[in-house]
């Protein structure tokens, strides 16, 4: 790792001067995260975004961790979903089951995807209520700050806007407060129908990682992890700030390289 820092609120930013590196990392932290769950609930819940993160957990799918990991233990959810086919190029669900969730053993009634026969509104609908229930169940454990879900580890990546999920910057999704997961029509990104999961679920889970990549992201990363006051345009990355949970950020030197890395250290 090239820097790791730790701001006064607790976030945690890693700085990585290699993909294969950042990779190996992430893996470790995510079968760590699996390994405690599983010891103290008897499962682990996480929820999946699309994009570039799928490669960036790749490692996942090797050994130590192919051999190592409870898959048994795992369920499988979407921070956000393009309102797509499952087999549509655009779907979050065939990215991840073509990377990721066909190479290791998770059990299939295990993965909960979204209904994709139906309008964005309900398909919206109808996941929140196989949340709900899997909330009922203890599947997915519930705050107890808020009456939301509490995903175990919520994986995000961010685009160079600084969107998180399906959140895009002063979209008025971002101030839901009563709805679990909520959707768009009008998705400034194709495609324009979307499902996501609202601030208050993503901000009520145990841990979340957000991980990013690349030097056309380093502006968004420096607007949504430094200290630049309130004159700036909007960042849904930024409003990741969990109540209780571990926020970590998972940047490569690219991404990175706008930060006031003062207080990071070798
Ligand atoms: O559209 C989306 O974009 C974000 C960021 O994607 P990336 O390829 O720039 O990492 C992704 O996290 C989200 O799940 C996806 O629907």
């Amino acid at each position: 790792m090239a820097f790791s820092g730790a701001k006064e609120d607790g976030r945690e930013v890693k700085i990585y001067e290699y993909l294969d590196e950042l990779s190996t990392d992430l893996a470790d932290y995510i079968s760590e995260l699996s390994e405690a769950s599983v010891k103290e609930r008897g499962v682990f819940a996480i929820a999946l975004s699309g994009g570039s993160l799928i490669s960036l957990i790749r490692k996942l799918c090797e050994a130590p961790y192919s051999k190592t990991v409870d898959w048994s233990k795992w369920y499988i959810f979407w921070v956000d979903e393009r309102v797509v086919a499952k087999n549509h190029v655009d779907s979050n669900y065939k990215l991840a089951k073509d990377g990721f969730l066909s190479k290791v053993p998770i059990v299939p009634s295990h993965v909960h995807s979204i209904n994709d026969t139906v309008s964005a509104e309900k398909a919206a609908e109808d996941y929140e209520f196989v949340i709900r229930q899997l909330v009922r169940t203890r599947v997915i454990s519930v705050s107890d700050v808020s009456d939301c879900p509490k995903f175990d580890l919520i994986l995000l990546g961010m685009g160079p806007d600084g969107h998180i999920a399906s959140l895009f910057p002063d979209h008025p999704i971002l101030d839901e407060k009563d709805e679990w997961v909520t959707f768009v029509t009008d998705s400034p990104k194709p495609p324009p129908e979307r499902i996501t999961f609202t601030l208050p679920v993503i901000n009520s889970a145990s841990n979340v990682a957000v991980v990013v990549t690349g030097s056309s992201k380093a502006e968004a990363a420096h607007l949504a992890i430094d200290d630049v006051g309130p004159d700036v345009p909007s960042s849904p990355a930024k409003m990741v700030q969990p109540t209780k949970g571990k926020l970590i950020w998972y940047l490569d030197k690219a991404a990175a390289s706008k930060l006031d890395c003062t207080k990071c250290s070798e």
